[in-house]
């Protein structure tokens, strides 16, 4: 039976932490536990550091990844990937994300993905990060002891040797990532629909969908790549979505073979699809571009941390559940942000408040602005899926763990540039990679990296 209130902790101390995942947040929690003194282990299931940024070829057995049964594949990226964000604004503040000469180094200020893996290994090498990770190490298990601590089982997942642990925390990071189980869109009529289906986390190259009708469901970052590289192959793209203003249906400017419509109202035997707006098309093909689930398989909290459509909670800061602040965290659940300088903040502030130098609020008081969030965004009409958004106040939220941490908040240049960056994405978002008008603000940023780089020994 578990004891309730878990004992306090006891002022500035060093804790033995354990992460979970080697990804970019893992990467930068385990950085910043170390700094303020904690002992820290890293469980990462692949042999390599980078979480979603090693590419993986092979794709899942379940194209729409629902089968329980199926081989899970960590990562979703596609081949073609370039970011999203240029590398000033995407890197940790602590690790400027320069461009670095070599056969294997991609310098563009909107690199392919293997860029960024590189600058993740770059990071864990120079940060002495690899020394803190088990690698080929799964966490099954975790679980809260009598006395307030965490019971963490682990497994080796390859090999002969079934090397099994089960260890005691003081403190656990999950740090295991939120783009690999997909969350897929209602379709009325789907169980009879003849065609295939298949979702963005299983998609890699556009030659599959050579000469075919495709419907593609959604309208975030990778709806708006895939469908244009989709376009080059397939004979029709369909792009459907939520977010399709009226008056906007019909051809997309510049492409004679993708349509704009709203949501699928329909999908029938025959192989058509209806949209609410009255189109209907013949399809081979529907691709979910619809975001993913939150999921932790690993963690038992005895009920109090749930997942609901979406809203990991009860969680105070996207962070704490208040009953077990602050020895179970969670670095990187908001989404439409700038990941990597958040998750360094949600680290620093995790690794102040797990040692006492920093302080929360009590349970009770957390509990009550949790409420108080989840009330505001009912008034909003916000469903629960929403609740990691942090697209209006991301900075805002950065800005206020920076001073909880006693640190600078984010640049102005970083701050505009993502803006600016955000516009051009709408607007020209077939060259918005290649051809930018922020150049005064990538000089100011170079112009910090610079004043940073000085004052690191080399
Ligand atoms: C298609 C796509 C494009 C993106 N583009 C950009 C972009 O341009 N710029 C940007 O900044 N962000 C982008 N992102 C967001 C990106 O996910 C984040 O930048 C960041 O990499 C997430 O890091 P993470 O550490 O939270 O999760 P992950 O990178 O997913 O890492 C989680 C790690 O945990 C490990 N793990 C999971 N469960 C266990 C377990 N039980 N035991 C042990 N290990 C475990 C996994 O193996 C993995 O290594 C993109 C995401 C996607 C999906």
């Amino acid at each position: 039976m578990i004891r309730f209130p878990i004992p306090p902790m006891s002022p500035i101390a060093s804790r033995n932490v354990a992460v979970i995942g080697a990804g970019a947040a893992g990467l930068i929690a385990a950085h910043e536990l170390r700094q303020e003194g904690h002992k820290v282990v890293v469980f990462e299931r692949e042999t390599q550091v980078g979480g979603t940024w090693l590419y993986m070829p092979d794709t899942e057995s379940d194209p729409i990844g629902i089968d329980p049964a199926r081989n899970v594949v960590h990562s979703s990226l596609y081949a073609s990937l370039r970011t999203n964000l240029p590398r000033e604004v995407m890197g940790y503040r602590v690790f400027p994300f320069v461009a670095k000469k070599g056969a294997d180094r991609d310098q563009r200020r909107f690199p392919c993905h293997s860029e960024v893996l590189e600058y993740l290994k770059d990071f864990a090498r120079d940060f002495g990060i690899y020394e803190l990770v088990r690698f080929g190490i799964e966490v099954n298990k975790v679980e809260l002891t009598e006395e307030g601590r965490w019971n963490v089982k682990s497994r080796r997942i390859e090999g002969k040797d079934q090397e099994k642990l089960d260890e005691v925390y003081d403190a656990v990071v999950v740090c295991n990532g939120h783009y690999t189980e997909p969350r897929l869109a209602e379709i009325p009529g789907i169980e009879s629909w003849p065609g295939r289906q298949i979702h963005s986390h299983n998609y890699r190259h556009p030659e599959r969908f050579q000469d075919q009708v495709v419907v593609l469901i959604g309208s975030a970052n990778s709806a708006a790549d895939i469908s244009r590289e989709l376009s080059g192959v397939a004979k029709e793209v369909h792009i459907s979505s939520r977010s399709m203003e009226d008056g906007n249906e019909g051809k997309l400017a510049g492409y004679d073979n993708i349509w704009l419509h709203p949501m699928i109202k329909r999908v029938h035997g025959d192989g058509s699809v209806a949209f609410l707006d009255g189109k209907v098309v013949s399809a081979d093909i529907i691709l979910h571009c619809t975001g993913y689930k939150y999921h932790f398989p690993f963690l038992e909290t005895n009920g109090i941390v749930t997942v609901d459509d979406n809203r990991v909670g009860p969680l105070y800061k996207h962070i704490f559940p208040p009953a077990l602040a602050p020895r179970l965290s969670f670095v990187g659940l908001p989404w439409k942000v700038v990941p990597f300088p958040l998750f360094e903040l949600q680290s620093k502030w995790i690794a102040g408040l797990l040692s006492g130098r920093l302080l929360l609020p009590c349970p009770k008081e957390m509990m009550a602005e949790v409420e108080d969030f989840y009330a505001s965004l009912e008034a909003y009409g916000l469903p629960k899926r929403y609740t990691h958004n942090l697209a209006d106040y991301q900075f805002e939220y950065d800005d206020w763990l920076a001073s909880k941490c006693g640190c600078p908040p984010i640049e102005e240049w970083r701050k505009q540039m993502y803006a600016d960056t955000s516009k051009r994405k709408r607007s020209h978002p077939e060259t918005y990679r290649d051809q930018w008008q922020d150049e005064h603000l990538r000089l100011q940023a170079e112009d910090d990296f610079l004043k940073y780089l000085a004052k690191v020994p080399q």
